[in-house]
């Protein structure tokens, strides 16, 4: 008979009971079957038909006897001895239930063939694959499935099922390199495998050749379409795999993420490799890394499963960060071959479970993300333990308890002496990868060995540093050795009072509505009230800051990133309001502008939050609005930024000028159009301070303080007083706080109603029946000092 349905190009099956239910029925060798198990086969269309009908994905099957039990039919058919076998393997895992099973259902997205004994395949000409593939697979799946350890069974018997799915399924698909739907990712290599070659999308990649990387990691690379390494890349990748300690400088957005996560998953690649032929168990996970933010390491792991999911064999890799479930951490890091974590939730978990300890003691990589960052401030301690515990040679299961808290009791001397010249040779085994877009200077020399570490104190970061135990002089690899900032970057600065900032920001805004913003502020609650100002006046923006719940802030970034609100708010791209924890290593596409709405504390934040757009090849805006008060911080701050660039140029002095010839140009936005906007931003500020207030309550200092320490004044400073910040001059703080706080419904309501009625309006240049639509500031800055928007004519008013 002939059965025949159009199957789409699926989800994979989710792991856990079900996808074991059908792994079970292909138990016996003639059965009941379900119709995804039977053996479909391609119907031939021609291509004239291009799928008009439907029919494209048309299977046919044979030799399949259907059975009708009471209502239920059932399909009866011949499965290959050697296939039951294969999937029986799987089913012996007694792992994780299906909710709670973090692996595979992280994995799902990621979709690859956990199986180590599919990168064999990988590394086989086409011709033979396509043999081995139709013809012997079964038989050298079921040999090589009995080789694994059994943790890693139900990835791969449940993968290599969804794989074969899959694979029938894609052969009645149209075949286009480019994935329609992200779930149709997960099986790329699998499709790029089945293309006739013509059909392959054609990357010439010859330029990673020296990198000296397998076949299957290029082909990997390809898919993700990147042509060609980075300079980072192009300098880290041998150093890494050449085994050496690597410290690795490079710009922002400038690909180091891949510089550490190509050689690591190399490795795994080549241990899983020799692991099968040795038919060795596996030995806990490869690599941890570690870094600041949650979202940062979140990033990480999708990017290195992004990688993974061109390979034939990929590492389980999982993130452990805060504001997640502990014990299913702590599950997933049982079986993880690659680990990304925040300090603090890694040393929580560490701590308090042995297994999890041991299965980090054997790694092959510690590396660090933003490592500048990462040894300072809150994460000094988890970290400083994190890598006294990684050297701590493993201990008898009634010892382990001493090793973790200490002890007074005898012989500790003696055993501290033992083991650390035990922590000596087990250091030894691990390279360590340092990387960041900023060092300092000198710590810079001390990690490349050329003047020694000299800790003041055990809180200091060379301490840290000392914990490290490299292994060697690592290797200093340093991509951008003259500028920190990224090649495409335009800067600006925007002068201003120091009460007019929201409304520099409103303005500056205003003149590029279509790009996607990122406003860093150095207080949570600069975000908690710029958000809703910003939102008043119309524009899409979101908030994102340490004190939202990990939840909420995911879903802001989400929200950015789907540029959500741009259409239903004038078309104005989003807006992204935050405070420094979204500094570091967020890799947000399209990002175009960035505003500094308080100068930066430090010059490296200034890098990295300006890192935030021009990455990779795009360019980008980063301005920065200063007030009076912040001229001279901003000064050293520039100073400090293009030092070295400086250097080269010849140039000296310590004047405005020296801002601009930096690569950091004055901007005059012209007044009378800020002036024009004045009206709107003030009622906006009004009905966002008076929302604040109620929800503030009876905190009236607290209030007024924060909003001081936001605008960068005294709570006490006369400008606070004169500017009367909550409403018309002179009024006194605590009056208009009350104020504020009294608002009525009505009035706070006729004030939207008067705001909306301003928005509403185009905005008059005063020049002729003109307003104002967008500008781009980075055209401006092209010109000339001073130049940027005195001129009418430079505004780019319509008619
Ligand atoms: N070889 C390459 N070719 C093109 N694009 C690449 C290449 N390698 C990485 N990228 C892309 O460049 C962007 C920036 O990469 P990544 O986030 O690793 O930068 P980074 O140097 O770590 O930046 P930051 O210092 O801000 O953390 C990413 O979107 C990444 O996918």
């Amino acid at each position: 008979m002939a059965v025949d349905k159009k199957r789409k190009n699926t989800k994979a099956p989710a792991s856990g009971p079900k996808r074991r239910k059908t792994q079970q029925s292909s138990k016996q060798i003639k059965r009941p079957v379900s119709v995804d198990a039977l053996a479909w086969k391609t119907v031939d269309i021609p291509e004239m038909f291009d799928d008009a009908e439907g029919f494209f994905g048309l299977e046919e099957i044979n030799g399949v006897d259907i059975v009708k039990d009471g209502d239920v039919v059932k399909f009866m058919a011949a499965v290959p001895k050697s296939e039951a076998e294969v999937e029986d393997d799987g089913e012996e895992f007694g792992g994780f239930d299906d909710e709670e099973t973090p692996k595979p259902a992280e994995n799902a997205d990621q979709e690859v063939e956990t199986s180590e004994s599919k990168g064999e395949a990988a590394n086989t000409p086409a011709k033979e694959k396509k043999v081995s593939k139709d013809q012997k697979k079964p038989k050298e799946q079921q040999k090589q499935q009995k080789q694994q350890p059994k943790k890693e069974q139900p990835n791969k018997a449940a993968n290599k099922k969804n794989s074969e799915d899959k694979k029938k399924a894609r052969k009645n698909e149209k075949t286009t390199v480019e994935p329609k739907d992200p779930e149709l990712e997960t099986d790329l290599f699998t499709k790029l495998e089945e293309l006739p070659e013509s059909e392959e999308e054609e990357i010439d990649m010859s330029e990673w050749v020296p990198l000296d990387l397998s076949p299957r990691m290029i082909s990997s690379i390809a898919k993700l379409k990147f042509s060609k390494p980075t300079v980072i890349q192009s300098k880290a990748i041998p150093e890494i795999m050449a085994g050496h300690d690597v410290i690795g400088k490079a710009s922002t957005g400038s690909g180091k993420t891949l510089a550490f996560g190509i050689p690591v998953i190399e490795s795994w690649l080549s241990a899983a490799e020799t692991r099968k032929q040795n038919k060795e168990e596996r030995q806990g996970a490869t690599a941890l890394i570690l870094s600041p933010t949650r979202e940062l390491a979140q990033q990480i792991r999708d990017h290195l499963q992004a990688l993974c999911k061109g390979l034939p064999t990929a590492p389980y890799i999982c993130s452990v960060l805060g504001g997640m479930a502990v014990q299913k951490q702590k599950r997933q890091l049982q079986v993880a071959d690659i680990v990304i974590a925040t300090p603090g939730r890694m040393w929580e978990v560490m701590s308090s479970d042995n297994s999890v300890l041991a299965s980090l003691r054997n790694i092959s990589f510690l590396v660090l993300d933003e490592a500048d960052r990462l040894l300072k401030d809150g994460h000094f301690k988890e970290a400083e333990e994190i890598f006294k515990a990684l050297d701590r040679p493993p201990v008898e299961e009634n010892n382990e308890d001493q090793k973790m808290g200490g002890t007074d009791e005898e012989g500790q001397e003696e055993e501290e002496e033992e083991s650390e010249e035990e922590e000596e040779e087990h250091v030894n085994k691990r390279q360590t990868l340092i990387f960041s877009a900023t060092f300092n200077k000198n710590l810079q020399q001390k990690l490349a060995g050329k003047s020694k570490f000299k800790a003041t104190s055990t809180q200091d970061m060379e301490y840290l540093l000392q914990k490290l135990n490299f292994r060697e002089t690592p290797k200093f690899v340093d991509a951008n050795p003259v500028h920190q900032m990224a090649e495409n970057l335009k800067e600006g600065l925007i002068m201003c009072g120091d009460m007019e900032k929201d409304l520099y920001l409103y303005a500056t805004l205003m003149l590029q509505p279509t790009r996607r913003a990122l406003v860093f502020t150095n207080s949570v609650n600069s975000v908690r009230r710029l958000t809703p100002l910003l939102e008043n006046l119309n524009l899409p923006a979101f908030p994102l800051h340490s004190g939202m719940i990990q939840q909420a802030r995911l879903r802001s970034i989400d929200r950015f990133k789907a540029n959500e609100g741009a259409k239903k708010k004038n078309g104005s791209a989003a807006i992204l309001v935050a405070t420094d924890v979204a500094a570091r290593g967020l890799d947000i596409p399209d990002v175009d502008l960035v505003i500094h709405y308080h100068v930066p504390r430090a010059a490296e934040d200034y890098v990295h939050r300006s890192g935030r757009t021009a990455r990779a090849s795009n360019s980008g805006t980063s301005i920065l609005l200063c007030g009076p008060k912040e001229a001279v911080p901003t000064q050293r701050l520039v100073a400090k930024v293009h030092a070295q660039a400086e250097v080269k140029a010849g140039n000296s002095g310590n004047n405005t000028k020296k801002l601009v010839s930096s690569g950091l140009r004055t901007i005059d936005i012209d007044r009378r159009i800020v002036a024009k906007l004045r009206e709107r931003v003030d009622l906006a500020k009004k009905i966002a301070d008076a929302v604040q207030a109620k929800t503030m309550g009876g905190k009236e200092d607290d209030w007024m303080k924060k909003a001081a320490e936001d605008l960068g004044v005294d709570y006490d400073s006369e400008e606070l007083e004169k500017a009367g910040k909550w409403g018309g001059k002179g009024s006194s703080k605590k009056q208009k706080q009350k104020e504020a706080q009294q608002m009525s419904k009505g009035e706070l309501a006729s004030l939207r109603a008067a705001l909306r009625d301003l928005l509403s309006k185009r905005i008059n240049t005063g020049v002729s029946e003109r307003y104002l639509t967008g500008l781009d500031v980075s055209e401006l800055l092209k010109g000339e000092q001073g130049l940027f928007l005195g001129q009418v004519d430079g505004l780019g008013l319509d008619d």
